[in-house]
């Protein structure tokens, strides 16, 4: 099974998908746990070209173009293998970033966001938790844990409002994969919630 879980930047997925993993390894199930961008070394490489510093570094469409191929090789070194090997995989972000960033929210370029999906990667989750938190409330979380901001969170609450509408949106247009889960609360309050939709 494929699990990917997505929101806007400090939403808490990284923790619930944390979580996640460890409730079902405790029930004697084989997880890989993975992230995009990244999760294989050549998609870390290019990780680092896309979130690390500050400004428009790349054009929309460029910046696409670099999600993509590192999501290309993740799929196929890591997601596909360990499917094929009967695990759970469970990915803190995946292709509804790339719907929701690229493809709404930095420009419109929804169309091509799917049309480089549809040639390029065609894997799809089973399952996708958005976690829905309050920019606000994210963003003081952020504050709380201290370090430095990426380059899409720099980009200001504003931008986070505009991001939540579209995750939004996107789980209209998925019914039957994505469901949206609340993220207000705390880390074991929003994990019964994930939890309540495993069989
Ligand atoms: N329910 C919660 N209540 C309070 N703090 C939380 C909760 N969930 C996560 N946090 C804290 O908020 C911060 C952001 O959480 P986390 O890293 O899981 O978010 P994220 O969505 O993966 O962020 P990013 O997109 O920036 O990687 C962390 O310091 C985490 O410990
Ligand atoms: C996969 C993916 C990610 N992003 C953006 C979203 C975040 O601001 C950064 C890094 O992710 P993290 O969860 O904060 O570690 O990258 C994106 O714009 N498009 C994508 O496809």
């Amino acid at each position: 099974m494929f699990i990917s879980f997505e929101g806007i930047d400090g939403s808490g997925k990284s923790t619930q998908a944390k979580r996640l993993a460890e409730t079902l390894r405790n029930r004697g199930i084989a997880v890989s746990l993975t992230r995009e961008p990244g999760g294989s070394e050549g998609a870390e490489q290019i990780r680092k070209l896309l979130v690390e510093g500050k400004g428009e570094r790349w054009s929309p469409e460029t910046e696409l173009l670099l999600f993509t191929a590192a999501r290309r090789d993740h799929v196929e070194r890591l997601i596909t293998p360990a499917l094929e090997r009967n695990e759970t995989v469970i990915s803190d972000r995946f292709a509804d970033s790339s719907r929701v960033y690229q493809g709404l929210v930095r420009a419109e370029n929804r169309q091509l966001v799917e049309e480089l999906h549809r040639l390029m990667i065609v894997v799809e989750p089973d399952l996708t938790f958005i976690i829905d938190t309050d920019p606000s409330v994210a963003r003081n979380r952020g504050v709380i844990r201290g370090g430095t901001e990426d380059r899409f969170e720099s980009l200001g609450l504003g931008f986070q409002l505009r991001l939540r509408e579209g995750f939004l949106a996107l789980a209209a247009e998925f019914p039957l994969r994505i469901r949206i889960i609340d993220g207000s609360g705390s880390e074991d309050e929003v994990a019964a919630r994930v939890l309540s939709h495993l069989p």
